[in-house]
């Protein structure tokens, strides 16, 4: 009889290994109408992400928006793609190499890393039969968002699960909800805004500007907002500005519905035409820069800011893989770990001899496939 849970190719107990997954949001394949249809009618077929009655939303979804949104989205999308694809796609891939390289330095290989984007490719459940099929049994995801919020630390968790209701032999877990106030985030972000004003010199106005939500999650709960602020508050506190000197807002707004105020584009256009010449934009909920920091920040907000009489506009890149963003990740990596043990990559002859276990492993009936 076919069974329902997968198997892996191959896990034995000599080779007990920790994986880590870090996850992002996921970006399309291509900037094409038909890769962006496909990537946002999952994305936006998510419960977690948009919260109106399913019937209601699910009319709208496919009548309305995958009939427009794709066509405008691939231009937009156009605009930031690169010849190693999207930005969020190789920064991530390149936030994993780093954090492998770091956290093997110091573990040996039988700490794997890998990532996973929650839409799109690599898919979670991709990454996590690779991850078990090398041996994986005790598995640290860590998505890459350092605000919990239900439409995307939770809908990455929602994933894990899907994967391991149809798994046989499930691997330890253990999931990072959020890292928004963790010392070493604070300051990776503190230093990066230092090391720009020694550049470029200050503005007027810090603009720290998060991604929205609709303003209902926060009153039913979300935590995400609050978690927002704390990041603000440590940051201002650690550079010492003053109430003028600095302004937290939301941007990215789909739909019609209210989000969390004060909104980035209406504020940096408000801002200027009250007489503000300068400002630095950073998003400090973006662990890489996408296509809502590169073209939503970067380039349309900086139009809004100038057409409303502002002079000067300097956006502050995300975090991406600059060696204190490895650090921190790596650090939050080993806090999340700690108990763990990771057996040493050991001499050669251990090597030949776990090779050769493994061989003898394969054919012991609780490692058959069970496709
Ligand atoms: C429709 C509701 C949306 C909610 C709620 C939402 C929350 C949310 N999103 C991020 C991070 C990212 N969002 C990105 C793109 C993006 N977001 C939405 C919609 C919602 N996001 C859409 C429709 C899109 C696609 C782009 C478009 O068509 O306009 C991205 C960038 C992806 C990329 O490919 O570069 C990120 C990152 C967070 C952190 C968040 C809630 C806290
Ligand atoms: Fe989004
Ligand atoms: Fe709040």
């Amino acid at each position: 009889m076919a069974s329902r849970f997968r198997g892996s190719a191959f896990n034995h107990i000599e080779e007990q290994k920790v994986g880590v997954l870090i996850t992002n949001l996921g970006t399309p394949d291509a900037p094409t109408p038909s890769a962006l249809r496909r990537y946002l009618k999952e994305f936006l077929s998510d419960p977690r992400v948009v919260e109106i009655p399913r019937l209601i939303w699910l009319l709208i979804l496919h009548l309305i928006i995958l009939r427009i949104r794709p066509a405008k989205s691939a231009k937009t999308y156009a605009s930031v793609w690169t010849d190693q694809g999207s930005p969020l796609a190789f920064h991530t891939r390149d936030q994993a190499d780093k954090l492998r390289q770091q956290l093997q330095a110091q573990h040996g290989d039988n700490l794997v890393v890998d990532y996973a984007m929650r839409y799109g490719n690599p898919s979670i459940t991709s990454a996590i039969t690779t991850l078990c099929d090398q041996g994986v049994r005790k598995l640290l995801v860590l998505p890459l968002y350092p605000q919990y919020s239900g439409s995307t630390t939770a809908s990455t968790f929602d994933a894990v699960a899907k994967d391991f209701a149809s798994r046989r032999w499930l691997p330890e877990l253990r999931f990072v909800n959020h890292y928004n106030s963790h010392p070493d985030y604070i300051n990776a972000l503190v230093n990066s805004i230092r090391a720009h004003w020694g550049k470029h010199g200050r503005a007027q106005k810090l603009v720290l500007s998060y991604h929205g939500v609709p303003q209902f999650y926060l009153h039913k709960g979300d935590p995400y907002h609050c978690e927002c602020l704390a990041t603000t508050r440590l940051i201002i506190e650690a550079l010492e500005l003053g109430p003028e000197e600095y302004i937290t807002t939301f941007q990215s707004r789909f739909g019609k519905a209210e989000w969390l105020k004060p909104y980035t584009d209406a504020t940096l256009k408000e801002l200027a035409a009250n007489g503000t010449k300068s400002v630095q934009v950073i998003c400090p909920g973006f662990a890489a820069d996408c296509l809502e920091t590169l073209e939503e920040i970067e380039e349309e907000n900086r139009e809004y800011f100038m057409e409303a009489g502002g002079e000067r506009y300097e956006y502050i890149p995300a975090l991406n893989s600059s060696d204190e963003h490895i650090q921190t990740l790596s650090n939050i990596v080993n806090t999340h770990i700690q108990g763990w043990t990771i057996q040493p990559t050991g001499s050669a002859e251990r090597q030949q001899t776990l090779q050769a276990r493994s061989e003898q492993a394969k054919r012991c009936p609780h490692n058959k496939p069970r496709a």
